[in-house]
């Protein structure tokens, strides 16, 4: 007998299955949902009220006419079998507005599908009749039922209780998750209103609306952004987390001592008990000292230190700064302690040199005081330790030291996770192939881990130590170097051992994607025109400020200035302030510190100008106290108002001078970039000083007066009111321009 359901009747009469139990209920005849069978009698009242004629012309059933399959008419519709009903009654027999749309949404109906759709449906129920058959006898005619009645009782697989999607779902992936042909979804669009095809991707409320038709729950999952190693790294249990070595960065100034100290604690302890151990500069290295250990990283200098942090590698646990005891405290003995004060890593003074006549660590510890770092000799809480790099004398005291430091520090990690760390240095070995140094920051490394490493990965093929010797695995705080990389990754770049190669290489093909550009415009840096937008949503409480001057007394006096603005209890902070031109170490700072650099009465060299541009960090060039103090100012209350912004158009070199009289000195220059213009201002640097400001009085090439002078040119610039331009000065060309506030 032939079972139409509620939902099947409610599609061919193009109306909700809703309304066809309603309607029942109406008549006092109850069905329990849309999958309730209908019998005839119910058919033939719902019939009536869908469609009156049907009265008239009552359709043979499939049973009694075998030979409806033949004709050709049913063949135009070839939506699968809950849509069966439909086939038997297709013709004119349903005349609602309703449904002669719906007529338009059958494209995809053909003559040729109805035929393949048979001969699976019989299929499929010869074969489930073999199965269950138990009735040999009948068999025959059973077979025969089954051949006319198959095309009703397709077998449909039942609906999930629920299905999951993320972002978007095409109808065709929709339709599978639901186990209906797509075509039905489809139908249920148009229904809906929707003119969908398959490979249409359906948002969230399509995706739950057509699921709510089904009666199928939707969960959306959170897409998980594979990029972000850090989404890679598992949780820690607390239980699990042991004492690892400390890692230790050593600075200082030129030619104080950082590389002798370096390889003298390296000398007199890595091989101690380790015959025959060939050292290796790997970029870091190990000792041993009272069974414990300690990791050294083997690039001296705040420059490395801070490019790592810049890139967002937190990799040094301790600092040790190398102050020479006959020299004293240098410009970059104060750049290193803000270095690592910025950074947030305990730091411990290195008093070198005590083996020299001229030593005087007493002015050393003077001289640290004024940058707040009193020894406990003092009443402070620095840790000085005088030592000779060369002699060996104290150095046992200061690895002590750093041990001490460790301890109350309290590093740990968990061994038993997977690794992850920091790239400390990388090269491509001609044939190894790609070589990195990596730094195990937790869990432990082993030869075969699948590995994503910045932008690379694969698999680690073999691992060394920093005694070149092979080995299996590699802890917390151990640097080894690694083979097995797609490519060379870069020094700063985390690492993460991820659960397959699959894995591996999906996450590092991926990161490769997302250029260095883009990561660099996710950074949010603070610039003085944002800043007002970015304290009043929280993210900012301090200011960070570099400030470099032309001497020590306007820097000073500059900062007391700074540090006493407050607003909305939002402070200026300075980080580090310094003699001269703004360097590349300046502007790395401000990137890992998140900080602005001011420069006054100085102007940033080329290389920290290249690093400025394209690490977004805001450089303001000032002349006049008091401006600084008010551009700051009204950043931080969010009233910065100047329309106008000064802009470098182009820089010239002096390259020979001529006196004129009457006309004063001729500057005969070169220029070196952009352009100098007739009417632009200019200001003339003497060694990363800014001597003079003002306008140009002449610009001319050869005899001629002109307008401008393009890069590559020679020229001769007179300066109003101004003649003391000397051979190697910088004439620096700028306008002002209006610019558009954020
Ligand atoms: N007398 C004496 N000389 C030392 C000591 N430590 C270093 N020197 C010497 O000082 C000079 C500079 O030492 P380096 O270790 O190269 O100094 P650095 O800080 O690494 O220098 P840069 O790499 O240029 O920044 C070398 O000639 C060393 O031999 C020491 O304790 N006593």
């Amino acid at each position: 007998m032939t079972k139409i359901r509620v939902y099947e009747y409610a599609k061919k009469h193009n109306v909700s299955s809703k309304d066809i139990i309603v309607k029942l209920k109406d008549m006092n005849i109850e069905v329990s949902n849309h999958m309730a069978a209908l019998d005839d009698s119910t058919i033939q009242k719902l019939d009536n009220t869908y469609n009156p004629k049907a009265k008239e012309e009552k359709k043979p059933s499939p049973n009694n006419n075998p030979q409806k399959q033949e004709s050709p008419k049913p063949a135009e519709n070839t939506e699968p079998k809950p849509d069966k009903y439909e086939d038997e009654g297709d013709d004119n027999t349903v005349n609602t507005q309703k449904l002669k749309k719906k007529a338009v949404a059958k494209p995809v109906v053909g003559k040729k599908t109805v035929q393949e759709n048979r001969s699976k449906e019989s299929r499929v129920f010869n074969k489930g009749n073999n199965n269950n058959n138990r009735n040999k006898n009948n068999r025959n005619k059973q077979k025969s039922n089954y051949q006319q009645q198959a095309p009703v009782q397709r077998k449909v697989k039942e609906l999930p209780k629920k299905i999951t999607f993320t972002e978007s779902l095409t109808v065709a992936e929709l339709a599978k998750k639901l186990y209906r042909e797509p075509s039905e979804i489809i139908k249920k669009l148009f229904m809906l209103g929707v003119v969908a095809t398959i490979n249409q991707s359906l948002d969230k409320d399509a995706i739950e609306l057509i699921a709510s038709e089904y009666g199928v729950e939707v969960e959306e999952t959170i897409p998980v952004d594979i990029t972000d190693l850090e989404s890679h790294v598992t949780d820690d249990q607390a239980a699990d987390l042991v004492e690892r070595p400390s890692v230790v960065t050593i600075m200082g100034h030129v030619d104080h001592g950082k590389t002798t100290l370096l390889d003298s604690i390296r000398n007199t302890k890595v091989t101690e008990g380790e015959a025959g151990g060939i050292t290796q500069h790997i970029g870091a290295y190990q000792v041993e000292v009272s069974d414990k250990k300690i990791t050294f990283l083997d690039t001296p200098g705040h420059a490395a230190f801070t490019t790592m942090r810049a890139r967002g590698a937190k990799v040094t646990d301790i600092t040790i700064i190398v102050v020479a005891a006959d020299d004293g405290v240098m410009p970059q003995t104060v750049e290193a302690i803000n270095h690592a004060k910025a950074a947030e890593v305990p730091i411990i003074i290195a008093v070198n040199k005590i083996d020299k006549p001229a030593a005087n660590p007493d002015r050393v510890m003077q001289e640290l005081t004024e940058h707040g770092l009193v020894p406990e000799a003092w009443g402070g809480d620095t840790i000085f330790v005088p030592i000779s790099a060369k002699t060996g004398e104290g150095i046992d005291s200061l690895l002590e030291m750093i041990l001490l430091v460790g301890e109350v520090e309290e590093y740990k990690a968990n061994p038993k996770t997977r690794a992850n760390g920091t790239v400390i240095e990388a090269q491509l070995d001609k044939g190894r192939g790609a070589v990195a140094t990596l730094l195990v920051q937790n869990g432990t490394l082993r030869v075969g881990d699948p590995i994503v490493v910045g932008n690379s990965f694969g698999r680690v093929r073999a691992m060394v130590n920093d005694l070149g010797r092979r080995v299996k695995d590699a802890g917390p705080s151990t640097p080894v170097e690694i083979t097995g990389l797609n490519e060379v990754p870069q020094a700063g770049d985390r690492f993460v051992v991820v659960e397959d190669e699959k894995t591996a290489r999906q996450v590092g093909e991926a990161r490769a994607q997302v250029t260095l550009q883009s990561q660099r415009n996710e950074k949010s840096r603070v610039t003085l025109d944002t800043l007002f937008e970015q304290m009043k949503q929280g993210e900012m409480k301090e200011l960070n400020i570099i400030l470099k001057a032309d001497v020590q007394g306007s820097a000073e006096a500059l900062a007391a200035s700074l540090r006493k603005i407050e607003v909305e209890g939002a402070k200026v902070k300075i980080i580090h302030t310094g003699v001269g031109a703004i360097t590349e170490s300046d502007i790395i700072l401000a990137t890992a510190s998140n900080a602005i650099v001011i420069g006054f009465n100085v102007r940033p060299d080329v290389n920290a100008k290249r690093a400025a541009e394209s690490e977004n960090v805001d450089v303001r060039l000032h002349r006049i106290i008091y401006k600084v103090i008010d551009e700051i100012e009204a950043a931080m209350k969010g009233m910065l108002d100047p329309e106008f912004e000064e802009k470098i158009i182009g820089q010239a070199e002096v390259r020979t001078t001529f006196k004129v009289s009457k006309v004063g000195t001729i500057a005969g220059s070169y220029v070196t970039d952009g352009k100098i213009t007739r009417d632009s201002g200019v200001r003339l640097i003497r060694q990363g000083v800014v001597i003079f400001e003002g306008q140009i009085d002449a610009l001319k090439r050869f005899k001629d007066d002109v307008k401008e002078v393009a890069t590559n040119y020679e020229c001769g610039i007179t300066i109003k009111n101004f003649n003391d331009v000397k051979e190697g000065d910088i004439i620096e060309a700028y306008v002002m321009e209006e610019v558009e506030r954020a």
